[in-house]
């Protein structure tokens, strides 16, 4: 990107190779205490402390050990009481997740470099009735705890529990009718009054559980607001914008956002709000009368957005509004750098809002550090599973696959969503489907976009009656009246799993979700799919029942890793940090390579 601010861009890529850097000083620290403790226990001489080659702590006799050093080895050893094998898997799991922490922000190059930090957040005029601003917390709180809403967050708003008392236009009251959302869900009493309020979140809640008009109306709201005050005019916007992770949730949003837009003109004396998609593979000729009047919403993937912002189709001068769809999902898919670059375009500040069903902590922590005085909504766990989908696992053998797959279907009536992880297993089941007469259509990203739009099209006018998808279709699709979801095999990640069968068991229906297992799937993820049945309370099958329990290890593993939301180990043994960690080191070596350096 050449955004005027090279060697901010230079410091940002950095930051992304980054390797979690333990300072020496904390390393001397750790060694020393080390080495005390195995004074005491053992008796022996420091010989024997050093086992690491890049130790810090010169190996060898004490008397190369400098007499500063000797008198805080001494005093250690005398001063720190030995730890269980309790406290220190603590203290080692804080450390890593600080480590992490640390040099992940979502902020500006120019913010972070001039080290300009907000200290309050953006002010919309929107405030709750003052009929509920007059209830007490205490009666704020009896609201959330009877919803199972768990807020974090300094001043918090209050929650609103029906959609008369938020303040919204009459045609937007009207056009939820409509749409059957009579009644807020869950996230949406406590989401939209934090969102109409301009507060930063982070909201999580289950898949299917109403979370994407909890960040479009919102936006709605800002854009008419912004409108009202000074028309746009050629040009000029956008105002707010929403990021996804693939470009159906993108469109899926744009259409909704441009819904609640045209039922505001349709219904009442309001002005136009434009939306404007930008996904790759559609032609932004045919938006020309968004561009042409100024655009208001923006609904984006990260790619493509960043190639407008360089082309500078637009800009984000006036951009005050910026929700991440899916937010820990778009990281994990490695757009973490496109979204960094993305934010050096916001020329002020803005209200920022992520949402997942699945929200590990690291990306709260890459988060929390750039949001002003943000609230947290959590409604159940981050990454638990939809309770209203019914989980079955069932042992496949990998060529008996196939055929039992077509017997699957049989379990309810379409529509059917199949997954599959890779390209070629999803055209073998399309081809295998329409050999044996199944209406069937597919996507993954090998095919056009007129291919998947006319996919996912014909599945939700229910004119077939199967989709086989990757991973594309998992994240934030909403497909009405889903009622079975095949896993054809079991995702790498245990988010991913939550998502692709959050598919079905949408807006408080049941659903079922049947997921193919076998020897070919890593023991890490059978043991984090075996936690998370356990937790949603369903059925175990007998070959995951047999499956070795780290949590006998541990005593308990309440919320799991804290790096990958997993539920089946701790972050010490987290595979997914493991494989960061080691991704991380490539690049750094091939760095080093390529600049001449040495390690
Ligand atoms: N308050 C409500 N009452 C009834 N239905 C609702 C309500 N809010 C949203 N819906 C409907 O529920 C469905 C799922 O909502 P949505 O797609 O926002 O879920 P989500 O939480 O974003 O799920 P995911 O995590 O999969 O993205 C949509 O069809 C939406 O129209």
């Amino acid at each position: 990107m050449n955004n005027g601010n090279n060697n901010n861009s230079n410091l940002d890529a950095e930051d992304d190779d980054y390797i979690p850097y333990i300072p020496i000083k904390q390393r001397r620290l750790e060694k020393l205490h080390k080495y005390a403790t195995q004074r005491r226990v053992t008796e022996q001489s420091d010989n024997n402390i050093d086992e690491d080659e890049d130790d810090i702590i010169v190996a060898g006799p004490k008397a190369s050990v400098s007499l500063l050093d000797q008198t805080v080895q001494q005093k250690l050893a005398n001063a720190i009481p030995e730890k269980t094998e309790e406290e220190k898997r603590i203290e080692e799991e804080k450390r890593i997740e600080e480590a992490q922490a640390r040099h992940k922000a979502l902020v500006s190059v120019q913010e972070s470099a001039m080290g300009l930090k907000y200290m309050d957040p953006i002010k919309t005029s929107w405030k709750p009735p003052h009929y509920i601003r007059n209830l007490t917390e205490v009666d704020h709180q009896a609201v959330r705890d009877k919803y199972h809403i768990l807020i974090e967050g300094e001043d918090p708003v209050p929650p609103i529990r029906h959609f008369q008392d938020m303040k919204l236009p009459e045609p937007i009251l009207k056009y939820l009718k409509e749409k059957n959302i009579e009644k807020p869900s869950p996230i949406q009493i406590q989401g939209l009054p934090v969102a109409l309020t301009g507060r930063d979140m982070i909201g999580i809640a289950f898949t299917g559980s109403g979370k994407t008009l909890t960040f479009s109306l919102p936006l709605v709201m800002f854009a008419l607001e912004a409108e009202v005050r000074l028309p746009l005019s050629q040009g000029e916007g956008p105002i707010g914008m929403i990021i996804c992770p693939s470009r159906e949730l993108a469109r899926q949003t744009f259409d909704g956002l441009n819904d609640m837009a045209h039922a505001l003109t349709k219904g009442g004396d309001y002005p136009e709000l434009r939306s404007l998609l930008c996904i790759g593979g559609i032609n932004m000729r045919d938006q020309q009368d968004a561009f042409q009047k100024g655009i208001h919403m923006v609904v984006a993937t990260p790619g493509r957005l960043m190639d407008l912002l360089n082309k500078k189709k637009f800009n984000l001068d006036n951009c005050k509004f910026l929700c991440m769809d899916e937010a820990d999902r778009m990281i994990d898919m490695g757009f973490e750098e496109d979204v960094r670059n993305i934010m050096s375009y916001f020329k002020s500040q803005r209200q920022t809002l992520l949402f997942s069903a699945t929200m590990p902590k690291k990306i709260q922590d890459f988060a929390l550090s750039a949001l002003v005085k943000p609230m947290v909504v959590n409604v159940g766990r981050a990454g638990a599973a939809n309770l209203d989908v019914i989980q079955e696992v069932e042992y496949v053998k990998q060529d008996a696959k196939m055929v039992y797959l077509l017997e699957c279907l049989q379990k309810t009536p379409p529509p059917v969503l199949v997954f599959a992880e890779n390209k070629n297993d999803v055209d073998d089941i399309h081809e295998y489907f329409l050999l044996k007469g199944v209406e069937t259509v597919a996507i993954h990203g090998g095919k056009t976009q007129e291919e998947r739009e006319y996919a996912i099209q014909s599945f939700k006018d229910y004119k077939k009656d199967v989709l086989v998808a990757t991973d594309v279709a998992s994240k934030g699709l909403d497909f009405p009246e889903i009622k079975h979801v095949i896993n054809f095999d079991m995702p790498k990640e245990i988010e991913d799993y939550v998502h692709r069968i959050g598919r079905t068991g949408r807006s408080g229906k049941t659903g079922v979700a049947t997921t193919f297992i076998n020897q070919h799937c890593s023991e890490q993820i059978r043991l984090d799919l075996k936690h998370l049945l356990r937790e949603a309370k369903q059925r175990i099958p007998p070959f995951l029942a047999a499956m070795e329990d780290p949590s006998e290890k541990y005593g308990s593993l309440t919320g799991g890793c804290s790096f990958c939301g997993g539920l089946g180990h701790r972050i010490n043994d987290c595979p997914k940090l493991e494989q960061q960690r080691k991704q991380q080191m490539n690049s750094m070596m091939s760095s080093s390579r390529d600049a001449g350096g040495g390690f």
